[in-house]
């Protein structure tokens, strides 16, 4: 991240433990939250009583070609003829194309590869190698467990009978993360897209572009099977009447799961430390912006609550929902991103939202920016990015290290992986916590498709017969390097094409234009690096291209970025909408690394061929639906 650059060196200026007496009082708009004591553990809620205790549930499995109901029977069709796909060029010939230098890991290692096991089919020949010189999935997903055989453990992931029965048996509905809970309705996602209602969140989308589209997501809402189902209505959820009106003003008619469950958490008194994992687009933003601007004193004109995310765009984004939905209170917030502060400039607003090297650099400046013993809320988006420990760990330790010990520890993500669990639980001791079952993580309404190129090389040209869709709403393109991402930028532009490219190395005035440009829908194709794989929230993103598969850097011998593949692909499908994810596949090392996430999400990804126009013309139906939203 270029934020790295503005890290100081400094350590933490003061013992605050010194003159912190333990007990704060809150005046702020939380009407619940008079006074909490947080060295008192008495009143402390049991959580997992509380959310067993809920009716909330999460959308049962779909197998993809479920996914596209209604005017979707095209694609459906496209789906399963896809799957039955063997155009794919010969793996032995595509491992022989050389890699491009600029790929370290395809280049050391895929000459050591085994052939591809082209007896498999359920991955069709493309995609059927055997991995033997990385470590094996962690943990197979349950379809595969029981009857995987022969050389290939993700066999069953694409069986679409075992998906049926998997799909049936999930009928009974769970709420997606790992406690049980009780059954509600069950009108199932299909049956909920088949009525039609008036209600349209269009008037109110916190982020307006002018290919807006008239989403209902009332019929969604109502499903017990959605991430976005609630059982309760904003109303319950005891907030300020000033925030009520705010959370109107941007249209949300009711909570998602996230926020229902996590809301009266995050809320009740004393203040508890959560950590919550919800699927990408699913709200976690409002929910922890509700509890932040309930917290702070809007009298107390310093800052009170301090929200870190790992990129300046993902912050600037949280500063608009925060302005937005706090637009009816005096609450005021602070951008603190590279450039957006003068070094010695008092700060005086009540929320704090930015990166960790430029939190870790107002704090070093011993109390004369700010006062840190007055804030009482930290909330880390991308949590599981922000306490890595390779990475921004170290920034986010220290400026905890440097808040009040009473400080409500709030930490979110769609992705917690294992090892980032644990870390996080004594980082946010005794926190409620909400975690997905693995196979909950992706959201269902992704549909993930792989492209067979004939080489590194022809990568770029099917990324360019591929323009077409990616215009229909907006696209963005993830790449490994930021050289990549110009690289094909300019040639994209050379043919013609209107692209822009993003990535650390530009200046944080272009990050902005740029981004602003995107959001704004001036450029319907971004090419970028993983400086945007988290957090931003763009609606009309209805596809996603991994022209590189994300990998663990060096440090993780280059092994695929689960996580980041999650990111990624979360850019689209958000919040009830649907969207398409295509990966690109051109040798040994690719088709390993996209067999292993499919492996590792228990997800089936389908076969498209950029040379082939009726896969293209289907794309095309796909996100055409995928733009116009979930009605
Ligand atoms: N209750 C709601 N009703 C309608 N829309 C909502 C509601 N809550 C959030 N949204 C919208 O859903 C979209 C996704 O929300 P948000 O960006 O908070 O997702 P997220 O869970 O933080 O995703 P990510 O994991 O990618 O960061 C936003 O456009 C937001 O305005």
């Amino acid at each position: 991240m270029s934020e790295s650059t503005d890290i100081p060196t400094t350590n933490s200026w003061a013992d605050l433990d010194d003159e912190e007496d333990g007990k704060v009082e809150f005046k702020g708009l939380n009407p619940s939250a008079s006074s909490f004591n947080p060295s008192s553990s008495s009143s402390i809620t049991n959580t997992q009583q509380q959310i067993t205790s809920l009716s909330v549930m999460s959308k049962a499995d779909q197998t993809p070609s479920s996914l596209f109901k209604e005017d979707d029977a095209p694609v459906a069709s496209l789906l399963s003829r896809i799957s039955g796909l063997t155009t794919n060029p010969d793996p032995a010939e595509s491992s022989s194309t050389p890699s491009t230098p600029s790929d370290p890991a395809s280049s050391s290692t895929s000459a050591s590869r085994p052939k591809p096991n082209t007896s498999n089919p359920l991955f069709g020949r493309a995609l059927a190698g055997v991995k033997t010189d990385r470590p094996p999935p962690a943990q197979a997903p349950a379809q595969a467990s029981t009857s995987a055989s022969g050389s290939h453990q993700g066999k069953e992931l694409i069986d679409n009978k075992q998906e049926k029965k998997e799909e049936s048996k999930m009928s009974g509905f769970d709420n997606g993360w790992d406690e049980p809970v009780q059954n509600g309705n069950s009108n199932s996602f299909e049956d909920n897209n088949e009525k039609k209602t008036d209600t349209s969140m269009s008037e109110g989308g916190l982020i307006s572009n002018e290919f807006q589209v008239e989403v209902k997501l009332a019929d969604l809402q109502a499903d017990p099977n959605s991430a976005l189902y609630s059982a309760k209505t904003f109303e319950e959820l005891n907030l300020h009447e000033s925030l009520m009106k705010g959370i109107y003003s941007v249209g949300f008619k009711k909570p998602s799961k996230i926020q229902e469950v996590a809301l009266p958490l995050l809320l009740s008194n004393p203040p508890k430390n959560l950590i919550g994992q919800s699927q990408s687009g699913t709200g976690k933003t409002a929910a922890f912006t509700l509890n932040m601007l309930s917290r702070v004193d809007p009298a107390l004109l310093t800052p009170q609550a301090i929200c870190l995310a790992p990129s300046r765009e993902l912050a600037r984004q949280i500063q608009e929902v925060v302005d937005k939905i706090g637009q009816f209170t005096d609450i005021q917030t602070h951008l603190a991103v590279p450039g957006s502060w003068s070094r010695g400039q008092k700060i005086t607003k009540h929320i704090l939202i930015g990166t960790p090297g430029t939190l870790v650099d107002m704090l070093s400046r011993k109390g004369t920016i700010f006062d840190p013993r007055q804030i009482r809320v930290f909330v880390l988006d991308e949590a599981d990015e922000m306490i890595a420990l390779q990475g921004l760990g170290d920034q986010t330790v220290r400026i905890k290290k440097m808040l009040p010990p009473g400080v409500q520890n709030v930490l979110f993500s769609a992705t917690f992986p294992e090892e980032v669990q644990r870390f996080a639980e004594s980082f946010a001791p005794e926190a409620n916590k909400l975690f997905l079952k693995k196979e909950d993580v992706t959201v269902k309404a992704i549909q993930q498709l792989y492209l067979e190129c004939d080489g590194e090389a022809s990568k770029f040209d099917a990324l360019s017969a591929l323009y077409d869709c990616m215009t229909i709403g907006q696209s963005i393109v993830f790449c490994r390097t930021k050289a990549t991402a110009d690289n094909i930028a300019q040639r994209l532009t050379e043919e013609g094409h209107s692209v822009a490219s993003l990535h650390g190395d530009k200046d944080s005035t272009s990050r902005d234009d740029i981004l602003d440009g995107f959001r704004n829908g001036k450029t319907k194709v971004l090419i970028t690096t993983n400086v945007v794989a988290r957090g931003i929230d763009i609606q009309q993103v209805n596809m996603v291209v991994n022209y590189d598969v994300p990998d663990l850097g060096r440090d993780g011998g280059f092994r695929p970025d689960i996580e980041t593949y999650i990111h990624r692909i979360g850019r689209t499908g958000r919040f009830g909408r649907k969207g398409c994810s295509v990966i690109f596949v051109h040798d040994d090392r690719s088709r390993d690394d996209v067999n292993y996430i499919m492996s590792e999400l228990g997800k089936p990804m389908k076969q498209i061929n950029a040379k082939n126009q009726d896969d293209l013309d289907e794309l095309e139906k796909a996100l055409k639906i995928a733009l116009k939203g979930p009605n």
